[in-house]
């Protein structure tokens, strides 16, 4: 009889849901829920940087996605899936109360925003992140050493010591803080509550300063050093944090019946996006695999023995079991890639926007001009030639993730001038994305972290030839792109395959289940040597900016 697993990926946007039969890897089912709440903005300031997204969104969609899966697939179908895990964005905590019940699900704070998921791209904590960044180094045992030696805005101990600063209330009745990807495992197992919350390796190593080296957590006196506010967050949280091929529960009755499914089925660990992208990617040592949306996230394994006693600098952490159990998960990326370009689309679209009481026909010219920018661009964009003269410009558009975080940095250009118009602009912008990703590959090999290959995974890959192509010339390297549509979700659903104990080892798992390659980008020799002059440029008009800052 065959059996399935169900991956679900809750991405910034929208919640994806796979259904795979763990024999022979067959995508039998997807289905995608855009969060109503987001949707409409709401709890969001983007000239703050503030980005918050409300738990109901994430129930209410978890609900639609995955029933939304059984019209698509033979009746009983349902009843024959054994496993289920997730795989969301991160960091991405939200406070609990006592009850391990986040904020906003609570009468009292169901409209505040600080009581709700402090999404990853929220970058209202900078200045916590940069404090923690110091307490840690000037500490006797440097707790980022295995976190890329910065802490960033977009984790969880910067998020949590903000919201604390800016909201008593909050403060008050907060217990507990919990990432996104262990909450929603919790809620399907009935083990929310802060004694029974069970924490995945993936989200602690990565971004809450957990490792074996310290015996899990830091010391509660570590975070009241940099702030009494955070006195007693530490010791709430279980230090026993496990791979995502465990077992972190079973399915209770109440969300059986919610979702279809079988009651008790097995619930592996939560990890991040990228983390289970790569297993569907069947990253391996040498291979990196890039998940590339609307940001990009970077996974490389490596063994232990290779790595040594290497802390890798200026990436978001290397931690044992985050991707592969048994091998060192190393994890970077860029914090804006695909939302580089969706600003320009819309700066160039606000006059449109601007436009109201529009006949049908106005109406239906606006919509075409907002449904075929992106690719009108990057057609005409293709078209032109590359010289070493042509603009630059940094990426950093959402601020610096990797190398070496600093959100507090902004994008720059250079080589305007009056014949630059919309195309030759984002050429510009494609190009830094691609000499962003070009950064981060030489971070790891200078760090003596080997890249020999690169696997792509995400929206973009698929999307547009120009952007892949761009990132083939300026990488000078080969690019695989996955056929899976969902990788993220179908690495969840290989991990809930291991932990359900239909394949003994996850590289089991990944012979049947991984994805396969649909298509290669190679680099087009010809532009290999102008676009390392150009990269020239973006690293000296790098040094400029972050000059800026000394
Ligand atoms: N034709 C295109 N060319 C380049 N980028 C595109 C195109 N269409 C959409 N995008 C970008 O794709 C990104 C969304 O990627 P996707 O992987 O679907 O989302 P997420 O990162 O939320 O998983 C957006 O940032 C958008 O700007
Ligand atoms: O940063 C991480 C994981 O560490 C990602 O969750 C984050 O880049 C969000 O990814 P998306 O662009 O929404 O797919």
């Amino acid at each position: 009889m065959s059996r399935y697993t169900l991956g679900l990926d809750y991405g910034s946007d929208s919640v994806r849901a796979l259904l795979v039969d763990v024999a022979t890897g067959e995508e039998l089912a997807s289905h995608l829920v855009n969060y109503p709440r987001w949707a409409q903005g709401l709890y969001c300031d983007p000239s703050k940087d503030q980005f918050r997204q409300h738990p109901q969104d994430y129930i209410d969609s978890l609900v639609e996605v995955v029933n939304g899966l059984w019209s698509h697939v033979p009746a009983g179908t349902a009843d024959k899936v054994v496993g289920m895990s997730f795989d969301t964005t991160g960091s991405t905590p939200v406070a609990i109360n006592s009850q391990g019940t986040p904020l906003a699900l609570t009468e009292e704070f169901a409209e505040n925003p600080n009581a709700m998921f402090i999404l990853w791209k929220d970058h209202t904590s900078i200045k916590e992140a940069n404090e923690i960044t110091q307490a840690a180094t000037n500490n006797d045992v440097n707790y980022l050493s295995h976190m890329g030696g910065i802490y960033s805005s977009e984790w969880y101990w910067a998020k949590a010591l903000h919201i604390f600063r800016v909201d008593s209330s909050v403060k008050a009745a907060t217990y507990s803080w919990v990432e996104h990807c262990d909450w929603m495992t919790a809620l399907m197992c009935g083990t929310t509550h802060p004694e029974a919350l069970k924490l995945g390796r993936c989200a602690t190593g990565h971004k809450q300063m957990w490792n074996e080296q310290w015996g899990g957590f830091p010391p509660n006196s570590f975070f009241t050093s940099i702030d009494p506010l955070l006195d007693g967050v530490v010791d709430t949280l279980n230090a026993t944090t496990e791979p995502s091929d465990q077992v972190a529960g079973n399915l209770t009755a109440e969300w059986a019946e919610k979702l279809g499914l079988p009651q008790g089925i097995v619930i592996g660990y939560g990890a991040f996006d990228c983390h289970m992208g790569a297993v569907a990617a069947n990253v391996r040592p040498g291979v990196l695999t890039k998940v590339m949306g609307t940001s990009t996230c970077d996974i490389t394994v490596t063994s232990k023995e290779q790595l040594g006693d290497t802390c890798v600098k200026g990436i978001c952490g290397q931690v044992d079991g985050s991707v592969i159990p048994g091998l060192i998960g190393l994890e970077a990326g860029q914090s804006a890639f695909g939302d580089l370009y969706a600003w320009f689309k819309n700066l160039v679209l606000w006059p449109t926007r601007q436009l109201t009481n529009l006949s049908d026909a106005e109406q239906a010219l606006v919509n075409k001009l907002e449904d075929s920018i992106l690719v009108d661009l990057s057609n005409a964009a293709a078209a032109l030639p590359v010289t070493s003269s042509d603009v630059t410009a940094l990426d950093w558009v959402n601020g610096r993730r990797t190398p070496d975080a600093d959100q507090s940095v902004a994008m720059a250009l250079t080589g305007l001038k009056m014949g630059t118009d919309a195309p030759k602009f984002f050429k510009a912008l494609v190009e830094a994305t691609a000499f962003g990703a070009r950064a981060i590959t030489e971070r790891f090999q200078s760090e003596g972290v080997p890249i020999e290959s690169v696997v792509v995974i995400g929206g973009i890959s698929k999307k547009s030839d120009y952007v892949m192509q761009t990132c083939a010339d300026v990488w000078n390297c080969p690019i695989d792109v996955l056929e899976s549509e969902q990788s993220c979700a179908l690495g969840a659903a290989i991990m809930a395959a291991v932990a359900a104990g239909e394949h003994a080892t996850v590289a089991d798992a990944q012979k049947v289940m991984a994805s396969s390659v649909c298509h290669q980008y190679l680099p087009n020799p010809e532009r290999v040597a102008v676009y390392d002059a150009l990269y020239a440029n973006y690293q000296a008009l790098a040094s400029y900016v972050n000059g800026d800052k000394a």
